[in-house]
């Protein structure tokens, strides 16, 4: 049942959706930077809340500590070296909402509290999971201290891996072929020291042509 709406049962048996309107919350009216403060905390006053926001020009909302992110589709100001040195050792929310921000607290709290921090990225294809999964390596990468060739080859590996992984679908032009599971190593100066990359959940459904035996999947690629 949608939300907003109530199944009525007539005399005759038919199932009929009856919707009520309500007054629309001060909160949705301008929109919020943290949902959690929405007055209509309901599907649909999350979707205004983004769409109002997006109308604004800004892609990053958060939920408490979950971020949402919009996809732009154009180039945002919003990743200069001057925004890394922003958001590096700030609070979540003590900034507008972020990717920066995210990656951020995973360093903080790593280094703080001595923990492994993982970051779960999803989304439909073509969100952006790829391009903030991107940014967050970009930002680990300039505030992790010394600037070595490792992290270097880190950023540099994604336009290898894309190169294979990656091709054009109706969704996206740069559509993975495959999810990917990143582990980034830090020593205990909080340097990063290397990393792995390990690939999964490939959406057979996507391969329009195979090369070989099975298990040469991940270096297919192909146009749709
Ligand atoms: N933050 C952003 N700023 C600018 N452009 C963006 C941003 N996020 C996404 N895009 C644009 O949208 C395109 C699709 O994004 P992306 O490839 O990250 O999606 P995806 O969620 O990884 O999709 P798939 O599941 O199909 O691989 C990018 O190639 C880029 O052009």
């Amino acid at each position: 049942v949608p939300i907003g709406a109530r199944v009525k049962v007539t005399n005759t048996g038919h199932q009929l959706l009856e919707y009520s309107i309500r007054v629309m919350h001060p909160t949705s009216v301008e929109g919020v930077d943290d949902m959690i403060r929405l007055g209509d905390l309901n599907e649909a006053g999350l979707l205004r809340n983004l769409l109002v926001r997006h109308r604004q020009g800004v892609i990053y909302t958060y939920t408490g500590s979950v971020l949402v992110a919009v996809n732009p589709y154009q180039e945002l100001p919003l990743y200069t070296a001057d925004q890394v040195r922003l958001y590096h050792g700030r609070r979540l929310g003590e900034l507008p909402p972020h990717v920066f921000a995210i990656a951020d607290t995973c360093y903080f709290n790593m280094r703080r509290h001595n923990l492994d921090q993982c970051c779960i990225i999803s989304g439909e294809s073509g969100a952006g999971k790829t391009e903030n999964t991107k940014l967050v390596l970009q930002f680990l990468a300039a505030v992790s201290g010394q600037h070595s060739w490792i992290e270097q080859q880190i950023l540099e590996a994604n336009p290898i891996l894309e190169a294979f992984g990656n091709a054009k679908t109706i969704r996206n032009d740069n559509s993975s072929r495959f999810g990917k599971y990143v582990e980034i190593f830090f020593n205990k100066n909080g340097v990063i020291e290397g990393a792995r990359l390990e690939q999964y959940l490939l959406e057979k459904s996507r391969v329009c042509h195979q090369v070989g035996q099975q298990r040469q999947y991940l270096l297919i690629t192909c146009r749709t």
